[in-house]
């Protein structure tokens, strides 16, 4: 019997964990177990949920003193049979966390599937290696910077930023995830003139530069505005997964008429991980979950910038997004988020090369503009990659001395 198995972190002020355990493993399958006639019992054994483990945490007073009292934590896993639910996202996350999210403190940390399961589920498209061969580049860690201040402009206005983007070097744009579709920058054109502009700057220096154009708009038009976009030679698509939902960016992921690939952004993913009692694991969430929903690239908040996260949490969406499972491709881990260049070597040493580093106020906020802001980062990357420090690199590239002199340096913890 397959079965998948669900990691909680569980509170208890008694510490009542094996009885809280099989409440949760019947509550969450076939209701009550001891009060049923043995025939009921035979024929419901395949659907039971299962206690695989409970392990008591040790007490801990910063938690105690959070919670205003004495608290028991344990991390206990609970096998449910695949046999109770259909193959989809929804019905997964309703049955291993849905009554449950509602009942306290419970965090669910990780989901593992079994491989029959895993078989359901599409994993990137292009993945890293795909993303890679767009772009003609293998060695080093790619540089995507943001559109800042586009909403209300006009198309001149967001292809002249486009361009200026371009020609500092990065090898991917995105859509800021606030930009939605309107009058002044329809969606088509931004794929059409998006595309004219990028193709001008590859004539001119040879540089390819990939724009991920946001995908926005009521999620049963979405398919159609992707499909059209995949026609007029889009080259990406950003999406809002946890505006829609995971089985979305799913439904997105398997159409073939599509077939771009799809950047997944975090936004109101804040509404479901950052509690440490609460919610979602930030792993399983923008980690291992958007990866097997097919997402080609995941961002999240770096530890460093704006909105930061944890070197633990993003080291583990990082790992969940790149280790070896299944079938899958692996997903570009995108740090973001108040990122400049004086994070370089930190961000490589912490991510690899397998990593895209992603700005928007650190391009756009450089002395030069973005087209500084875009060699500014290259530099730091070029420097990385010769065994330079940053001030050593500052010597050879004016945009990294202004971007460090402006910034500074975020200097490499061991
Ligand atoms: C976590 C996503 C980051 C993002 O969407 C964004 O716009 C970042 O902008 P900056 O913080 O780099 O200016
Ligand atoms: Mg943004």
């Amino acid at each position: 019997m397959s079965e998948i198995v669900a990691s909680y972190l569980l509170h208890d002020n008694k510490g009542n964990f094996h009885k809280k355990a099989e409440g949760i493993a019947l509550g969450l399958t076939v209701g009550s177990w001891t009060d049923l006639p043995l025939l009921d019992q035979q024929q419901l054994q395949k659907h039971k949920g299962r206690v695989v483990s409970v392990t008591e945490l040790q007490d801990c007073e910063r938690v105690n003193g959070y919670l205003g009292g004495e608290i028991k934590q344990a991390i206990v896993k609970i096998a449910y049979p695949t046999a109770n639910f259909s193959r989809d996202l929804p019905a997964i996350l309703v049955t291993v966390f849905g009554k449950l999210s509602l009942d306290g403190k419970v965090k669910l940390l990780d989901l593992d599937f079994p491989d029959e399961l895993l078989a359901e589920f599409p994993g990137p498209r292009f993945g890293i290696e795909g993303i890679r061969e767009k772009l003609g580049v293998y060695d080093r860690p790619l540089v995507m910077s943001i559109f800042k201040g586009v909403i209300g402009r006009d198309m001149t206005y967001l292809t002249t930023q486009l361009r200026e983007q371009a020609l500092g070097g990065v090898d991917l744009v995105k859509d800021d995830e606030i930009l939605f579709d309107s009058e002044r920058t329809p969606f088509e054109a931004r794929v059409t003139e998006g595309k004219k502009v990028l193709n001008e700057v590859y004539e001119k220096t040879g540089h390819r530069t990939l724009y991920a154009v946001n995908l926005t708009g009521r999620t049963f038009e979405l398919k159609e505005k992707a499909r059209k976009a995949a026609e007029l030679g889009a080259d990406a698509l950003l999406f809002n997964v946890f505006a829609y939902g995971l089985d979305v960016l799913q439904a997105l992921r398997e159409d073939d008429e599509i077939n771009l690939p799809i950047m997944a952004h975090p936004a109101v993913s804040g509404a479901l991980t950052p509690s440490e009692f609460y919610g979602f694991s930030n792993s399983l969430l923008l980690g291992k979950l958007l990866r097997l929903a097919g997402a080609d690239f995941s961002l999240f908040p770096s530890p460093y910038g704006s909105v930061a996260l944890s070197l633990e949490d993003t080291t583990g969406i990082a790992y969940e997004l790149t280790r070896p499972v299944y079938k899958y491709k692996q997903s570009f881990p995108v740090p973001s988020a108040g990122i400049h260049p004086g994070m370089v070597p930190q961000l490589v040493k912490d991510f690899g090369i397998d990593s895209i580093i992603n700005a928007g106020g650190g391009v756009h906020g450089h002395p030069d503009g973005a087209i500084g802001g875009g060699k500014a980062f290259r530099a730091a990357i070029d420097a990385v990659l010769s065994h330079q420090t940053l001030a050593e690199k500052a010597e050879e590239s004016k945009e990294l001395q202004k971007a460090l002199q402006l910034w500074g340096t975020v200097e490499v913890k061991a």
